[in-house]
């Protein structure tokens, strides 16, 4: 591939609209020396420059432990899980004040949300994650989400909040997942033992060659690029872009919006919308149906337009907020397949159902939406 072609695919970064920047451990805290506050005010300062841009970012960032250590006096990384939780969570009070005071100086809010993997395999938790950050988003807070140490042990053990920065982009259909290491980007081999390696520039995501190429990690993180090009293939599959880039070179967001050729590019092959109603569409198993009006099916399939509760005449079968349900017309053919935002039992409060009437047919409102149209397949 040219150095043009790079160039043009860096140039398309400055629309990718939605990012979430992952930081690790070694570039967090100096190579385990307390908090790198230098390294986060920089890091602090282009991320409100970003959202100053109409850009929407979500920081996902490692640094518990490593800070916990320090405020504990601990030299050495504990081997003992409960004492790896422990500093994790006297960690997180350094790691999030740090954020909030940076921030504050660009007048932002941060908001603190812990997660683990089974929040985000759980469709209802996953919906309500979704809901909340997109919240966050809406109001111009910057989330920042690390793994829920204290009641989960994988991630400190293999050090593998790229997998989470992966998964929240899914969960918040991203653009970009920029993942801030300590190593230029990928290497054609673990440049700290083969100073011959060379930095790739850019490829797609599904390419096996670049988990071949890519090794462990340091001490601190410990998931080393493995789990970096394993994080890119699944963003990919809600089709984001994955930049793995030196998180000290100056400049390095502002740089990349600009359009310059840094890190490594890990193409996604689809749209990120296409490849979520490509895995809707995939879905065989549906769990219950709506049944549609006909002015619902025209809004569907003429307008590309939202199913609203207002247009649904009946809920049959089990379902919950988060399942694919089929969706017919009232002859029983098959119109549509979506990710529905109400349970059954929800939704048969809310038939045929104004949006202005949701409040009170439910006592709540989840989403305006029954199905959300990026979450709507029309067959
Ligand atoms: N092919 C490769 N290219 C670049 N770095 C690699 C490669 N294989 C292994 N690594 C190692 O991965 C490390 C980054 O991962 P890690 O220590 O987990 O950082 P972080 O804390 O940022 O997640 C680098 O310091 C480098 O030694
Ligand atoms: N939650 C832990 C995760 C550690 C982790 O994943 O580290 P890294 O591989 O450097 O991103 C922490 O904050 O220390």
């Amino acid at each position: 591939m040219s150095a043009e072609q790079w160039q043009e695919s860096r140039k398309r970064l400055a629309g990718a609209k939605r990012w979430v920047i992952k930081i690790g451990s070694a570039l967090l805290t100096n190579d385990g020396q307390g908090l790198n506050r230098s390294g986060m005010q920089s890091w602090v300062d282009q991320i409100a420059a970003l959202l100053a841009q109409g850009h929407e970012v979500v920081l996902v960032s490692s640094g518990s432990v490593a800070e916990g250590m320090t405020r504990l006096g601990w030299k050495k990384r504990p081997e003992q899980i409960h004492q790896l939780q422990a500093a994790a969570a006297v960690g997180q009070m350094g790691l999030v004040h740090a954020y909030e005071t940076a921030f504050s100086g660009h007048k932002r809010h941060t908001a603190q949300i812990l997660l683990t993997h089974d929040d985000l395999s759980d469709r209802k938790r996953y919906l309500n994650a979704r809901s909340t950050l997109r919240t966050l988003l809406d109001l111009g807070v910057v989330p920042v989400i690390n793994e829920n140490d204290t009641v989960v042990t994988d991630e400190i053990c293999f050090g593998d909040n790229d997998t989470l920065g992966a998964l929240v982009a899914n969960l918040i259909e991203a653009d970009l997942l920029v993942i801030l290491t300590d190593q230029q980007g990928l290497f054609t081999a673990d440049p700290r033992s083969n100073p011959n390696a060379e930095l790739i520039a850019e490829g797609q995501a599904s390419n096996p060659q670049f988990a071949a190429m890519a090794g462990g990690g340091g001490a601190l993180g410990r998931g080393g690029m493995v789990t970096k090009v394993r994080a890119a293939t699944l963003a990919a599959r809600s089709g984001a872009d994955t930049l793995i880039v030196g998180g000290r070179i100056e400049n390095v967001l502002t740089r990349l919006r600009a359009g310059e050729v840094l890190g490594t590019l890990l193409l996604a092959d689809k749209e990120p919308v296409v490849a979520r109603k490509q895995w809707i569409a995939g879905h065989l198993q549906t769990h219950g149906e709506l049944v549609l009006d006909d002015g619902a099916i025209k809004a569907l399939r003429d307008g590309g337009r939202s199913l609203l509760p207002i247009g649904v005449v009946a809920a049959n079968g089990r379902f919950s907020r988060g399942q694919v349900v089929a969706c017919r017309n009232q002859q029983g053919e098959l119109v549509a397949k979506g990710l529905v935002n109400y349970s059954r039992d929800e939704a048969l409060k809310i038939l045929r159902t104004p949006t202005s009437g949701l409040e009170q047919a439910l006592g709540f409102v989840a989403e305006p939406e029954m199905i959300h149209r990026d979450n709507l397949v029309v067959l």
